[in-house]
């Protein structure tokens, strides 16, 4: 296949992949971008430029497309059993790997790595085995191969052992945990994750605190990197598309459903606009959001019927019933603001529970201040990606725990995500910025943002990777 990487043949493998599939009611398939911040990061150099993206069937329809042999081309999806992708999935990734790397043990009753753990441990293994057979059999000699993120930590090493000729790369799209927290995991676990990434040539992260732990992670449970290479690549936003795509008809129309929704203030001037956009993630801390905004109208009544919090909570890993609960503690929290200081005139938290991807671009460009405030988190492209959408401007309140924080922590209100009360004092310098400095600001945290575009961070591997 023609490449826009140059000579070598490159593979990127994930979990999820560009592309999802939908049986609809004639039985007929209908195809759907896949979703999340990994995939929006990838789809600018995935199959259009040339590269094999290898990923998982998720669900019915997507086996129903692996079973017809429906695809697109460019993208190979792997249709491991439903049972071992749900174990690997939503037993080892999202309900261990991802709750050490964003710390979200309650630890006096959680972690207990019991049998169920190590039977749901054999199916990440076959999971990763599964990639790494059929990269190694994608691959032409020489190839290099991208690895994606904590639902493959194993494929590393087991293709090395495969296909000793690639050039074979792995990227965190998450944090990654301090040495202590890590080795809550099984000793050999902990070992088997670490050695299956050092497998690789070259591991990439978001920002130099990640790298810096795993390399602390890597001195205490396998002596060292061996000859592995780490490097810090920033995923950016990607302005040229974001700003093309927040002036399509749908955002303008849903820009005008938001702006009758969030009303005029009693003196006729326009309300202002706080806005999240999240997966309904445990990290991305919405509840203490909404405490936050709650403490804002409550300790200084001068902000009612003048702001409306505009939140996105988008449904995420409902399979597991954490996820499920917390979307439904957000939901009541939100409630419970609107019943408390609502009136017939307004509704203080307009809250957005379905994916609906040009109506976050409306809110986008609609933010006053845009609140990102995770109590840990990769990177958060959505704190990248509102400055350069915002029409006046927005000024950003956004978590010290959040990879974006080392790059857009000096023009930011910054917060502890755990202080709600602190949290609520950052909303309110955001909203009384000034309109000149806000602008100024939103225009830095703009091209910070946009500084490492998608298809540059990843050429930026690519070159590091092929030396
Ligand atoms: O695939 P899901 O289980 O639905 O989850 C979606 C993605 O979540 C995580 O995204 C992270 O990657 C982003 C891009 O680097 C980053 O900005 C964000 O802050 C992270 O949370 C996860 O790492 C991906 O693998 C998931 O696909």
């Amino acid at each position: 296949m023609a490449s826009s990487f140059g000579a070598a043949q490159v593979l990127v493998a994930s979990n999820r992949g560009p592309v999802s599939y939908e049986v609809r009611e004639d039985g007929s398939l209908h195809a759907k971008r896949g979703g999340g911040g990994l995939v929006s990061g990838l789809s600018a150099i995935g199959p259009d430029a040339g590269a094999l993206w290898v990923c998982s069937a998720l669900g019915d329809g997507d086996r129903e497309a692996v079973r017809r042999g429906v695809g697109e081309d460019g993208v190979r999806m792997l249709d491991v059993p439903a049972d071992v992708h749900a174990d690997a999935y939503n037993g080892i990734a999202n309900s261990v790997l991802w709750f050490v790397h964003h710390m979200l043990y309650q630890t006096p009753l959680e972690p207990v790595f019991d049998a169920e753990f190590r039977r749901q441990w054999a199916s990440y293994e076959a999971y990763n085995r599964a990639f790494a057979e059929a990269l190694a059999e994608e691959a032409a000699e020489g190839a290099v191969a991208i690895v994606q993120d904590y639902h493959l930590t194993l494929v590393p090493g087991m293709l090395r052992e495969l296909r000793p000729d690639l050039r074979i790369g792995h990227f965190s799209h998450t944090p990654w945990a301090p040495v202590d927290y890590f080795r809550l995991l099984p000793d050999d676990i902990a070992e088997r994750v670490l050695r299956g990434m050092l497998g690789a040539d070259r591991l990439g992260f978001l920002t130099r605190r990640w790298a810096d732990a795993f390399t602390a992670c890597c001195d205490a449970v396998v002596g060292g990197l061996g000859g592995t290479e780490i490097g810090v690549h920033g995923l950016g936003a990607d302005g040229d598309f974001l700003r093309a795509r927040s002036h399509e008809a749908d955002v303008e129309e849903r820009m005008a459903d938001l702006r009758e929704e969030i009303g005029t203030a009693p003196d006729g001037g326009a309300r202002r606009t706080v806005v999240r956009v999240d997966r309904t993630e445990l990290s991305k801390n919405i509840v203490r959001g909404l405490l936050a905004y709650r403490e804002l109208l409550a300790g200084r009544p001068e902000w009612r019927e003048r702001v409306v919090h505009v939140a996105f909570a988008y449904p995420s890993r409902q399979d597991l019933a954490v996820y499920r609960d917390y979307t439904a503690e957000v939901r009541r929290v939100a409630e419970a603001v609107n019943e408390e200081f609502g009136t017939p005139g307004w509704t203080p938290v307009v809250l957005n529970l379905k994916d609906d991807f040009a109506r976050s671009l409306a809110a986008y460009r609609l933010a006053d201040v845009a609140l990102v405030n995770p109590v840990r988190d990769g990177m958060n492209l959505v704190a990248k990606e509102v400055p350069v959408v915002s029409e006046t401007g927005c000024a950003l309140v956004l978590s010290r725990e959040a990879g974006a924080y080392e790059e857009l922590g000096e023009d930011a209100v910054v917060v502890n995500p755990y202080d709600v009360v602190g949290t609520a004092d950052a909303l309110h310098e955001a909203l009384s910025l000034p309109a000149g400095e806000r602008a100024e600001r939103s225009k830095r945290l703009a091209a910070a943002g946009t500084a490492l575009p998608p298809a540059r961070w990843f050429l930026e591997q690519l070159d590091a990777l092929r030396g």
